[in-house]
């Protein structure tokens, strides 16, 4: 209606802005349906939009002129989903439906009614189906809640590949992108002192089984962890276990690569449920945070920092602290339902107090050097040993040493793929245990060393 000519008086142009649009839609015999991604209500993930892209991808790729594929979890399977802006049709009783994958906003508008089941506010992908108005309420009363519950039975019954996720921003744009989760990781096979994993792993139990325990008491279900110890202690390695046992999916947020609040906003709501979300290396961001903290402090922990006086202030050109935690703990925290929010940190005396108090994170868990119970995790990973002549010595010299599992795994790993090259004639227990005899070997001269080092540094320091 801009373009119309300049002598049509304002009167006349006002009533052609008005009715020319719903003139156009009463003779339009189409109606449309949209399921965007995003659901502004709830602020948080659409499932209604997973359900029905499973219900597509099951029932309706076929037809389709252009589909996407990924490779499946063992790598040779692709898992074929639709690319955007291509349509599939289905039949349901007579009717013909023509379903539109789409990564368009707003301005993606095609003529006809839109019935919007979830509308969006910024860009989000969304399914449209168009079908013919006489079809109208067979459309809306019976195929479209049965595909919508065909396709959540199919995402509750298929064994799903979980995800790992990272934020990244192409263009000017946050958002995730992910790649099949597959660290093999175990609480099993993770090196630390028995006791110390037990009780992780009872957490973790009781967090999975606490659905109606956390609303009974009016709490978020969602738990925090701060990871902290040196580096090479596992801190990692005990995410992924982590993940493996919640069969979770992980979302790594690279807070480096996040320009503001409202950027970390978007991203936490685009995040699903049943997952972990990990911020590593907390304290290498703390500069920025830090900054932030001045106005923290004066608001209170989690408060607003909108304080047009400081120079920190929320100004939009940031992540703040305050935001930070308003995810972690605050109002936001309780969006998306089930999740488990981590943080990792080689320092975490260096740490702001806001994110190291009692309460923030439910649990701190101090990933440690080597010791010996450690160790024997470590042995009978990497050599198939429960005992062996050398573990005495091994003890104390781990009790000398500050020594990571990294650092003992490395040593006990790469003379094992040497001795198995030069000795294929010999039987494959006579090999372990030459090769158990010489990784230990090699790991108690290098301990010795360390010892020795240790022993001497502090003098070399004073110098
Ligand atoms: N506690 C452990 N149990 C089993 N393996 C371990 C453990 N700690 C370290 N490792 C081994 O060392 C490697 C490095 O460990 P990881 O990356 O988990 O350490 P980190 O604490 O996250 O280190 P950083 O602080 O540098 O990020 C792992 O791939 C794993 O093989
Ligand atoms: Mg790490």
């Amino acid at each position: 209606c801009s373009k119309l000519p300049d002598y049509i008086h304002d009167e006349l142009r006002h009533f052609i802005t008005k009715w020319t649009p719903l003139v156009a839609a009463y003779f339009n015999p189409y109606v449309q349906v949209t399921i965007s991604e995003q659901s502004d209500e709830q602020f948080r993930r659409n499932e209604l939009f997973d359900d029905i892209s499973a219900y597509l991808t099951d029932k309706c790729a076929g037809g389709a002129r252009r589909l996407k594929a990924e490779l499946g979890k063992d790598g040779k399977l692709p898992e074929i989903t639709l690319d955007d802006d291509v349509h599939v049709t289905d039949d349901h009783q007579g009717a013909r439906v023509w379903w539109y994958a789409s990564n368009k906003g707003p301005s993606y508008r095609s003529p006809g009614p839109v019935v919007s089941l979830f509308p969006y506010d910024t860009e989000p992908r969304l399914f449209r189906a168009v079908f013919h108005k006489r079809h109208r309420r067979v459309m809306l009363d019976d195929y479209l809640p049965g595909a919508l519950e065909k396709g959540r039975g199919l995402i509750a019954t298929m064994a799903r590949e979980r995800r790992l996720f990272t934020n990244h921003r192409p263009g000017n744009r946050s958002t995730w992108c992910h790649v099949p989760f597959e660290h093999p990781a175990t609480f099993d096979k993770l090196a630390m002192d028995p006791d110390h994993k037990k009780e992780i792993t009872d957490d973790l139990e009781a967090f999975m089984d606490g659905k109606q325990y956390y609303s009974d008491v009016g709490k978020a279900w969602k738990r925090g962890y701060l990871l902290h110890g040196p580096p090479g202690t596992g801190k990692s390695t005990l995410i992924s276990a982590m993940a493996n046992k919640l069969k979770y999916d992980v979302y790594d947020l690279d807070l480096t690569s996040v320009k503001n609040n409202a950027e970390l906003r978007k991203l936490f709501i685009e995040t699903k449920g049943k997952s972990i979300i990990v911020i590593e290396d907390i304290d290498a961001i703390e500069v920025d945070l830090a900054g932030n903290r001045k106005v923290a402090d004066k608001k209170g922990a989690g408060g607003s920092c909108c304080d047009p006086l400081d120079p920190n202030k929320d100004d939009g050109s940031k992540v703040t602290l305050s935001g930070l935690l308003s995810f972690v703990d605050g109002l936001w925290s309780a969006s998306g339902g089930e999740r488990v929010i981590i943080f990792t940190t080689n320092r975490v005396d260096m740490l702001d107090p806001a994110l190291t108090r009692r309460g923030r994170m439910d649990m701190h868990i101090e990933m440690s050097y080597c010791r010996f119970g450690a160790f024997k995790v470590l042995a009978k990973n990497y050599l198939k040993v429960e005992d062996h002549d050398l573990f005495d010595e091994i003890r104390q010299l781990l009790d000398d040493t500050d020594t990571s599992p990294a650092d003992v795994a490395h040593n006990l790993m790469p003379k094992c793929k040497k001795r198995r090259r030069d000795d294929s004639d010999r039987s494959s227990s006579d090999v372990a245990r030459m090769d158990a005899d010489t990784s230990l070997a090699g790991l108690v001269e290098t301990l010795k060393k360390a010892r020795r080092e240790s022993v001497t540094a502090p003098a070399a320091v004073k110098l």
